[in-house]
């Protein structure tokens, strides 16, 4: 498998606070790939960086070889890096449907003049949208609450929809912040089936910042560990449970959620 996304010697510092110190890794096409790291480990800070929501204090992140860290972040977009949110940016007063049709406009051909005067690309854009839209829901079987109101959706519904919307702007990479929090058993579970299918299905590849380890350790083909800033391994699910690093990073810190 060749490197998709390359981290490259990254460093993030806020004044005189490490984020993240000299983070190398790469991320394989069609690969699931989580970051996990005890709080404060820099974990969110990395997944920034390389979606460029926060440039890069030195070192770069390569996508197919093309530097995309310190770009804008919907340049980035463009290019198919596309980050979801723990707290999920959807308007809620929309249905599912709407949300995900809105969220296409990010790739759409028309311009915004051409929407405003309704031209004859905007509105092959307008119907093209509403078919991928239903195509979408019904690969990530959400058919049945497409015209659901965002607002009324319970949690684990709420994350399937972060991801439709994600996947609306056809992505090549999804970065997932935390798309495990908050779910029971039975909803993590139909979210990893989901995120797996996603990879499968539509070649997507896949990073994750996670706490829940069962979770983790269920879905990624490989893991990195980040603690204070650095990383501390990397390795294979069966890899990291066994690595004395991570077992004294999480053993050593007042996050007790480690369920290794
Ligand atoms: N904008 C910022 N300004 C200053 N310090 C920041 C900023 N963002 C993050 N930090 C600091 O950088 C360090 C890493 O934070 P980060 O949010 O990346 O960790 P994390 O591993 O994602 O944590 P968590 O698991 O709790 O979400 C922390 O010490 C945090 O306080």
């Amino acid at each position: 498998m060749s490197a998709l996304l390359q981290v490259k010697n990254v460093t993030k510092k806020y004044g005189g606070l490490t984020a993240n110190n000299d983070i190398n890794f790469d991320v394989s096409e069609n690969e699931i790939l989580s970051v996990i790291g005890p709080n404060g480990a820099g974990k969110s800070t990395l997944f920034k960086m390389i979606s460029s929501f926060t440039p890069t204090t030195t070192g770069e992140v390569l996508y197919r070889g093309e530097r995309i860290s310190n770009l804008k972040p919907h340049i980035v977009a463009r290019k198919g890096i596309v980050r979801t949110f723990q707290e999920t940016t959807i308007f809620k007063s929309m249905t599912v449907r709407e949300s995900v049709v809105v969220a296409q406009h990010l790739r759409a051909k028309a311009s915004l003049a051409g929407y405003f005067w309704g031209s004859k690309t905007a509105r092959e854009d307008v119907t093209a949208f509403g078919q991928y839209a239903d195509e979408l829901l019904d690969f990530l079987g959400m058919s049945a609450i497409s015209n659901e109101l965002a607002s009324n959706l319970p949690q684990g519904n709420l994350r399937a929809l972060g991801i439709a919307i994600g996947l609306a702007t056809d992505p090549k990479v999804l970065l997932l912040d935390e798309p495990f929090a908050g779910m029971n058993h039975d909803e993590t579970m139909n979210m990893v089936d989901l995120v797996r299918s996603v990879r499968d299905e539509r070649g997507v590849t896949i990073m994750l910042v996670e706490h829940d380890m069962p979770a983790v350790m269920t879905i990624s083909d490989r893991i990195v560990v980040l603690n204070f800033g650095e990383k501390i391994a990397e390795g294979t699910p069966s890899e990291i449970q066994n690595n004395e690093k991570v077992i004294e990073a999480y053993l050593g810190s007042v996050d007790d959620e480690i369920g290794m």
